[in-house]
């Protein structure tokens, strides 16, 4: 079996008939799934999915693990890495979005210190990818109307800046990079920088070994897709730190290159100031390999042109045989400070609701179980028919009304997931 394999619905309609026509009572889950709780309005709405359109229907044992900022400061972020490695264990593991605390958040919640982003832990520990795509529904206008296609981010999860030794120069001085080797050779140095005033400064790193994990991901996933592959770097400026990735991708394509010309299928290194401009007059319809800090970017960019952030899937394959899958999106703050005033939100559940979907269908093809497949495509399906009769958040409703949207329009956080657990409940 490929490490690689992601599970997509080709028949979305035949896979949900199935589920209406066998399942009669909760389906029962063999192995567990780790759930990852996260913060604020993802939190919320995270809640919400679990009560109303997973644990009614599934016999299932899930390992959780509170992510939310209080629990990570009060268990010095250990629960963190205990939840990485029960992913590891379990082989599937589903995330909340999380705070990742900034000096603003550490006065907050009055935090013991500026803990690290949850998601670079847990990236980290599994190693892998991060293929990010839209959801594309009919009736939502692409803000990009040139896009007709999907684009796949695949985000190497692995180090660069997620990993990175950021600091404050503090004084006037000279900076060093020293490798000091594990055998009798000698010690290299390299000035970086002489200061004459106080700066800040970063020292970032990669592995060959990880870099082409991340190339032999991209290039499998790219075959199973049927979609030909981009690689973009800075390779000009970057001289030997992005001749790494273009090195690494030419020699895994090695393997590949024969698949890739049978299928028809287009391998390039493009510069990714030439690929953004690509992007937008092309029309979609490939994989866009990122480096770590470029997918974290462009994900939100392509997410918003397709229409919604509240769209955008993301799932982390490893090289461990391990599937992690999440929204791209964050907490949504803005939407939860009106929420504790008290105000109506209207935050998109959907790329939460397929952070379900497809870390269930993984857990389904690991297990080899029908059901729970066909219970998650079917619950994909309610969604998009959800959204496709009308009845949608006011991030897409505004993309369809504009300036003239009414309060008819939209549905708020709540409404549209009731909207779906009445549809489960129709039959
Ligand atoms: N995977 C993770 O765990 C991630 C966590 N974060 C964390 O999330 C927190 C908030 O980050 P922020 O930069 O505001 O990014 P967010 O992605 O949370 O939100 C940015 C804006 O995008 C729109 N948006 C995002 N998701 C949705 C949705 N589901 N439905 C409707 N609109 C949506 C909203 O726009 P509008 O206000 O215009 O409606 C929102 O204010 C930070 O603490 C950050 O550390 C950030 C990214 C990923
Ligand atoms: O981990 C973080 O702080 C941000 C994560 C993020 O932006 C993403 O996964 O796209
Ligand atoms: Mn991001």
């Amino acid at each position: 079996m490929s490490l690689y394999k992601v599970v997509y619905y080709n028949n979305l309609k035949m896979m949900s008939r199935m589920f209406l026509n066998n399942v009669k009572s909760k389906i029962k889950v063999k192995n567990p799934i780790v759930d990852c709780d996260g913060d604020e309005m993802a939190r919320i709405i995270w809640k919400m999915i679990k009560d109303k359109l997973v644990l009614p229907y599934l016999d299932i044992n899930i390992k959780y693990f509170d992510l939310g900022i209080q629990n990570r400061d009060a268990t010095d972020d250990k629960v963190t890495i205990q939840a990485a490695k029960a992913i590891e264990e379990f082989k599937v593991g589903v995330k909340c979005a999380t705070i990742t605390p900034d000096l603003a958040r550490q006065k907050e919640f009055d935090l013991k210190q500026l803990w690290k982003s949850p998601n670079a832990t847990i990236r980290n520990y599994l190693e892998g990818t991060v293929m990010r795509e839209p959801i594309m529904i009919k009736n939502i206008p692409k803000l990009i109307p040139t896009w007709k296609k999907p684009i796949v981010i695949a985000r190497h999860a692995h180090a660069d800046q997620y990993k990175a030794t950021d600091i404050n120069i503090p004084s006037p001085g000279t900076l060093q990079l020293r490798f000091i080797p594990d055998d009798d050779s000698s010690v290299q140095s390299w000035d970086v920088a002489k200061f004459s005033s106080q700066g800040v400064a970063l020292a970032m790193f990669n592995t060959h070994k990880s870099i082409k994990g991340f190339a032999e991901s991209c290039f499998a996933y790219s075959l199973s897709r049927k979609m030909p592959l981009f690689l973009t770097t800075k390779s000009t400026v970057l001289k030997t730190y992005d001749k790494a990735f273009t090195d690494g991708f030419n020699e895994i394509y090695d393997k590949y290159k024969a698949e890739f010309e049978k299928n028809g299928l287009l391998y390039e290194h493009r510069l990714i100031d030439d690929m953004v401009a690509q992007v937008i007059k092309g029309e979609g319809g490939y994989v866009w390999a990122c480096k770590n800090y470029d997918g974290d970017v462009m994900s939100d960019l392509v997410a918003q042109g397709f229409g919604s952030l509240g769209l955008m899937t993301s799932v982390l394959i490893s090289p461990k045989g391990v599937f992690e899958a999440e929204a791209a999106h964050g907490t949504v703050t803005r939407h939860y400070r009106v929420h504790q005033k008290g105000g109506e939100t209207s935050t998109n559940s959907i790329a939460s609701i397929f952070a379900w979907t497809r870390a269930l269908s993984h857990r389904a093809f690991l297990d080899g179980n029908k059901e729970l497949e066909a219970f998650s495509a079917h619950l994909e399906k309610l969604v998009i028919d959800t959204v496709e009769s009308g009845k949608m958040t006011k991030d897409l409703a505004l993309i369809i009304h504009g300036d003239k949207i009414e309060r008819q329009h939209w549905l708020s956080t709540e409404e549209f997931i009731n909207e779906v657990a009445i549809r489960f409940n129709k039959k």
